[in-house]
């Protein structure tokens, strides 16, 4: 699995903002959304592509394009729904398949409450959207789930985690190709009850108001 962090201010300075228990949900989706957008600039950087002829006004030639079957973005909610547009924007013609998942908070058990996605991924590029990889059990799930329906690349792009995530994901993936991890910050925990320390709480209650 090839990992990046983004190393840039602006990315630092947004994240820092997010961090901030004061900043309320408005100003908390609109910096996901800047971020997603600065994240998906580099997590596309191998898109695939075509070259196809097209003619200008003054001549024909040949153009780079994005390559058919068309990517697949896939937000896992409710938190990845907030990264959606941000990847959409730069990526309009993409197609945007969903996972409900939920963790458990006190067994740290994953639940797969709702999938709408093509039943046939075969081939397929595919960008997994989730704001926090905390002990990476929602991710890994994710991961074997679009495995199963026939992906072929799956980018993960994410804003925090955590290294026990990251390392816990490493081996979940072990043996699969074409994995790859974007993330603006890696932080330095888990605490007890498996939250991102420093993080920036519940990515979901954050974006959306206070879950039950
Ligand atoms: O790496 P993990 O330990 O699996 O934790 C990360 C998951 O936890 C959060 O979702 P949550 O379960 O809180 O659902 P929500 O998006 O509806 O708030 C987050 O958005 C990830 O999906
Ligand atoms: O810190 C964390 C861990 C899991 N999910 C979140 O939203 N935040
Ligand atoms: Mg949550």
């Amino acid at each position: 699995m090839r990992i990046k962090i983004l190393d840039h201010p602006l990315v630092a300075h947004k994240i820092s903002v997010l961090r901030d228990k004061n900043t309320p949900s408005p100003t908390f989706r609109q910096l996901v959304d800047e971020l997603v957008t600065l994240l998906a600039y580099e997590a596309t950087r191998e898109i695939r592509v075509e070259q196809r002829e097209i003619e200008t006004p003054v001549a024909r030639t040949v153009g780079t394009m994005i390559a058919s079957p068309k990517p697949l973005v896939v937000p896992i909610l409710r938190a990845g729904l907030g990264m959606l547009e941000g990847m959409t924007r730069l990526v309009p013609t993409a197609e945007v398949g969903f996972l409900g998942m939920a963790r458990n908070e006190q067994t740290l058990d994953i639940v797969t409450y709702a999938e709408r996605l093509p039943e046939d991924l075969t081939g397929r590029q595919v960008y997994l959207l989730d704001p926090m990889l905390a002990t990476g059990g929602t991710l890994i799930e994710a991961i074997k789930f679009l495995r199963q329906r026939g992906a072929e690349s799956i980018t993960c792009v994410c804003l925090i985690a955590a290294p026990e995530g990251i390392a816990a994901l490493e081996k979940g993936v072990e043996g699969l190709r074409n994995v790859d991890l974007f993330l603006a910050a890696r932080d330095e925990r888990l605490n007890e009850k498996a939250y991102i320390v420093p993080g920036l709480g519940d990515a979901g209650d954050r974006l959306y108001g206070l879950a039950e």
